[in-house]
């Protein structure tokens, strides 16, 4: 019998490359085959790049999936996956391809893999345009806790671009089913955590400048709430390339996780980099959001999975929580519902479908 792929068009409204980690990791988990088409055709080098083609190959070795358009480039895959085996992978992307989006696409799908797993990681931790891995471990993380998902994160080595070469372990235990979430009240700020840190030839001293300029902004914010940002120089066994950046998260007492970040470039600007993450972050809090919004895209999956209703008091909505949800209601049925409240928060509402894992 002729097997038949569900289609999600890679173009839709982002059409980056987080259509396709999203449209892999149902497929793995549903075990619905799916064919990505027009891959990533809004970017200006469309197809699979290094950190997609690593993602998806690993899915492949996760699930014994059979796949076709598994090369760089490709603009076409098309994927139908086995039972996910939990295990020990790896996965070096021998570039600075970023090691946050490979666990992106890996973590539900081991999530669900009836035992532990490992995976060790070996490519970019802090580049540009995705997470740097610190916001995943200290502000996504602890927003998927509230699903019932999680993982332990081993730092070996930092990678920046665009040598890489950084290195982790990450461990993944098994969940069942998902809990859906509430996280709609705001409360009051608790603290106000950060992180600004460089590496290589980059002196101590411009860590320290980010983390005034980061301070400076932050100074806005009412409340007596504690502020403890941290700004220092990494180890050159930690990290052996030039890298400079800043995470910043906020905690509630209702629970809410917030964050923002910097990244440097070459030339490193360390007042400008401590001042727009101290910015981002004084802005999200003074909207009372409860999930910012590069935790609310990589929401939307677990959303979807979850045992009935989820809601999230968030920023406007992204194009790439849209495209989330694009993918999410094509392939597994979710519905969500969109409220806007105001200029800065929107009321978004899921009826998960209660996923029970096999195992
Ligand atoms: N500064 C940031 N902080 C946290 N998360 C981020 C940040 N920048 C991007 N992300 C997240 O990284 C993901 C990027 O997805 P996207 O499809 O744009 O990227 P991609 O796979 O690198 O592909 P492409 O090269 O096609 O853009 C999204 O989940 C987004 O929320």
């Amino acid at each position: 019998m002729p097997i038949e792929f569900m289609e999600i068009d890679g173009k839709y409204l982002e059409g980056g490359g987080q259509i396709l980690r999203n449209a892999l990791s149902f497929s793995c988990i549903l075990r619905t085959p799916v064919r990505i088409v027009n891959i990533r055709a809004n970017r200006p080098n469309p197809g699979l790049s290094n950190q997609h083609l690593f993602g998806l190959n690993l899915l492949v070795q996760i699930t014994d999936a059979q796949v076709n358009g598994n090369y760089i480039k490709s603009t076409e895959v098309e994927f139908n996956p086995n039972k996910i085996k939990a295990g020990k992978y790896f996965v070096n992307t021998q570039t600075a391809a970023s090691i946050s989006l490979v666990l992106q696409c890996a973590l539900p799908v081991l999530s669900f893999a009836g035992a532990q797993s490992e995976l060790e990681l070996i490519g970019g931790t802090n580049v540009g345009m995705a997470p740097q891995v610190d916001f995943m471990t200290e502000v996504l993380r602890p927003n998927l806790e509230q699903f019932g998902v999680s993982f332990d994160f081993d730092l070996m080595t930092r990678g920046y671009y665009p040598r890489g070469g950084g290195r982790c372990k990450v461990h993944i235990p098994p969940v069942r089913c998902l809990n859906p979430i509430s996280l709609t009240d705001f409360g009051n700020i608790q603290e106000v955590t950060g992180w600004c840190f460089v590496a290589g030839r980059l002196p101590a001293d411009l860590a320290k400048s980010m983390k005034i300029s980061a301070e400076q902004e932050l100074s806005v914010l009412r409340g007596s709430h504690q502020c403890q940002l941290e700004a220092y120089k990494e180890s050159p066994e930690v990290a052996r390339d030039n890298g400079s950046g800043v995470v910043l998260k906020a905690t509630t007492n209702t629970n809410c996780t917030i964050g923002s970040s910097s990244l440097g470039e070459k030339k490193v600007d360390a007042q400008e980099l401590g001042a727009k993450a101290g910015r981002d972050l004084a802005q999200l809090l003074s909207h009372q959001i409860c999930v910012d919004s590069y935790v609310q895209d990589q929401l939307i999956l677990y959303m979807a999975l979850a045992k009935g209703q989820s809601k999230i008091l968030t920023t406007p909505l992204t194009n790439h929580t849209r495209t989330a949800i694009y993918v999410a209601e094509k392939m597994c049925g979710a519905r969500f519902t969109e409220q806007k409240l105001n200029e800065n928060q929107v009321l978004l509402t899921c009826i998960g479908i209660g996923y029970v894992s096999e195992k």
